[in-house]
């Protein structure tokens, strides 16, 4: 057990790229936190056979013993925090198990979209804030440049700010001696109940859920049965310990100290992130406060592209929830696609992620449908129904009005950029909040429909900066609009898969614009196909797939028979991630490939 005036509790808040694992790892190397024979030596015997087999530990977690100037040894708890703006809620949960952050800012770089937005969590957390300039020993560094941001942009104090090189080594005793000064001790009451929060919490195959926790009040031990408060599950604890990075058992965690228990838990869904862990006997009355449980914000349909694929995929979509608590699926029956899951996640990079892990490490060739928000249908009769998926948009007689879920978009970008940025928000039905200058670049906060965003927002606010945007987005809330549900029908059936939600004014716009795309995407037939976009019985767009000649290799005149070769291998290849409705082959890049705009 550490006294509380001892402890020093820290994230380190950064944009992607600025430093942030390089300054880790030198704050972990220049106190040389334990020596490795000692580290061995203080390994629990029941953790050797785990710690030859290499696990590796998940936990960017780690604590640190610094001996300060003033001679007293400090234990220094550094919390990694998710970087992805799709984790905003897990992100606010470690800020709130700790009393301070770095602010990792590459001085050749300055402030950038991401950063904001963590940095705002971390003063949501009153968190003491150390800004720290990093890559000072780069020619291109402009440390009095990126005060100023700092100062204007972010509103806090940089005149001393820490001037570091990760790299090099350059300001690490000072940010060091800056952690301890600087930062508030963490407080807590030995004597009160029980209350751990818990941080995060992941999947071992060896140990089973481990979980990160940091203490509030009381203290926990080995062997404790303790209550998981938001489920109400009891567990007993039968690992405790910390990181130094590798994991040291310890006999207890008190408070403000931050650590790990192993209490065989199978799933990592039964430890919910922000969740308040107390005793089962003496325990606390109320939890601490702010827990929510994770819910998924974006949904997409995921199919085999060959069913018979449909039991693999089940098994690659549980053993993927077993360790990801946000990630929601269900079964789903489509009239075009057959047997797949409704799937939920909680942005788009996570569902990219999840997505992307299913093809390449279960290797099975996907179809997903176009991303779809959660809309709110108010029903005449005065129900609200949860809309996860256009194809059970209901009857459109029986609906009084509908709502979107609407957002709050923060982009950074430089000044030559801004009319494209303007010009494309505008296009995506957003309503300007502010425009800022910070130096040369401009920062502009708009208020856009989430529908807007998910599906290509980011891709196109990439291409039209050539990357130099930074992108960040907050969910507001709902607002009433006129949306409408347009169907695509391929030779006069109708596509559930492509069906999307749109606004009335854009339908048809999108919809011509789909129907021209599906035209390109789907080959041509031995009959001509008619491609139409309807909102309830009305078509809006139509275009027509001509019928094809017999030989495809008849367009290439001349005897060039490599070429010949090339258009019937790539025929072929083409045929393999194709699915059948009705009569018609569709590739499996069509189902995405329709809904990209070109604006
Ligand atoms: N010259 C110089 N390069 C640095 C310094 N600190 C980090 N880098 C380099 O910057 C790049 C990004 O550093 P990381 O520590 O991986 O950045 P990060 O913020 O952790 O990035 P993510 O893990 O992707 O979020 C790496 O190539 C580092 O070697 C520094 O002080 N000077």
């Amino acid at each position: 057990m550490t006294d509380l005036a001892h402890i020093r509790n820290f994230s380190i808040v950064a944009h992607i790229d600025h430093g942030k694992s390089t300054l880790a790892d030198r704050l972990i190397q220049s106190t040389n936190t334990v020596a490795e024979r000692d580290m061995k030596e203080q390994l629990l015997d029941s953790m050797d056979i785990e710690r030859e087999r290499g696990i590796t530990i998940k936990a960017n977690t780690v604590r640190i013993d610094y001996v300060a100037q003033n001679g007293e040894t400090y234990v220094l708890n550094l919390i990694d925090t998710p970087g992805h703006v799709d984790f905003a809620y897990e992100v606010s949960r470690s800020m709130r198990a700790v009393e301070g952050s770095l602010l990792v800012v590459d001085s050749t770089q300055g402030v950038e979209a991401q950063t904001l937005a963590n940095v705002y969590q971390a003063i949501d957390a009153n968190h003491e804030i150390v800004p720290v300039l990093n890559k000072i020993d780069l020619p291109a560094s402009e440390p009095e440049r990126v005060k100023e941001q700092i100062e204007d942009v972010i509103g806090i104090d940089a005149s001393d700010a820490m001037l570091v090189s990760a790299k090099s080594g350059i300001g690490i005793p000072e940010t060091l001696e800056a952690i301890v000064q600087r930062l508030p001790a963490p407080k807590g009451d030995r004597a009160a109940p029980l209350k751990a929060m818990l941080v995060d919490s992941w999947y071992d195959s060896y140990l089973g859920v481990i979980v990160l926790v940091r203490i509030m009040d009381g203290v926990l031990k080995k062997n404790d049965r303790v209550k998981f408060m938001s489920n109400g599950t009891i567990h007993q604890v039968d690992r405790i310990g910390v990181f130094r990075p590798a994991m040291q058992p310890v006999d207890e965690l008190g408070p403000g100290e931050i650590g790990f228990i192993t209490a065989s838990i199978k799933q990592v869904r039964d430890t919910r992130v922000g969740d308040t862990i107390t005793h089962e006997k003496k325990g606390a009355d109320t939890p601490l406060p702010g827990f929510k449980p994770s819910q998924p914000v974006v949904f997409c349909g995921l199919f085999p592209v060959d069913s018979a694929e449909f039991e693999d995929l089940r098994d690659a979509i549980e053993k993927l929830a077993l360790n990801d608590a946000s990630f929601s699926f269900e079964m789903e029956t489509s009239a075009a696609l057959g047997f797949g899951f409704r799937c939920g996640f909680l942005g788009l990079l996570h569902l990219e992620v999840i997505r992307d892990r299913i093809e390449r490490e279960y290797n099975i060739d996907l179809i997903t449908t176009a991303p779809s928000v959660i809309y709110h249908i108010y029903m005449r009769d005065g129900e609200l129904i949860e809309l996860h998926n256009p194809a059970d948009m209901p009857d459109l007689s029986k609906v009084d009005h509908l709502e979107e879920p609407r957002i709050k978009a923060t982009i950074l970008v430089p000044d030559e950029y801004l009319g494209d940025v303007l010009k494309l928000c505008q296009d995506r039905r957003g309503i300007q909040m502010d425009l800022t200058y910070a130096g040369t670049r401009a920062m502009v906060v708009y208020d856009l429909p989430l529908n807007e965003v998910v599906f290509d927002f980011y891709d196109r606010l990439k291409s039209v900066t050539k990357g130099y945007a930074s992108f960040d987005y907050q969910l507001t809330g709902y607002r009433q609009d006129n949306l409408v549900k347009m169907s695509i029908l391929v030779n006069d059936e109708p596509v559930d898969a492509l069906s999307t939600m749109v606004h009335r004014d854009r339908a048809e716009m999108r919809g011509r614009a789909m129907c021209e795309k599906l035209k390109d995407l789907i080959p041509r037939h031995m009959f001509k196909i008619p491609i139409q976009a309807a909102i309830g019985g009305k078509v809006i767009a139509r275009e027509t797939l001509a019928a094809l000649r017999k030989d495809v290799t008849a367009k290439c005149y001349g005897g060039d028979a490599t070429r010949k070769r090339k258009l019937l291998d790539k025929q072929k290849a083409g045929k393999k991630k194709m699915r059948q409705f009705g009569k018609v082959d569709i590739p499996q890049e069509a189902f995405i490939s329709a809904l990209k705009m070109d604006n």
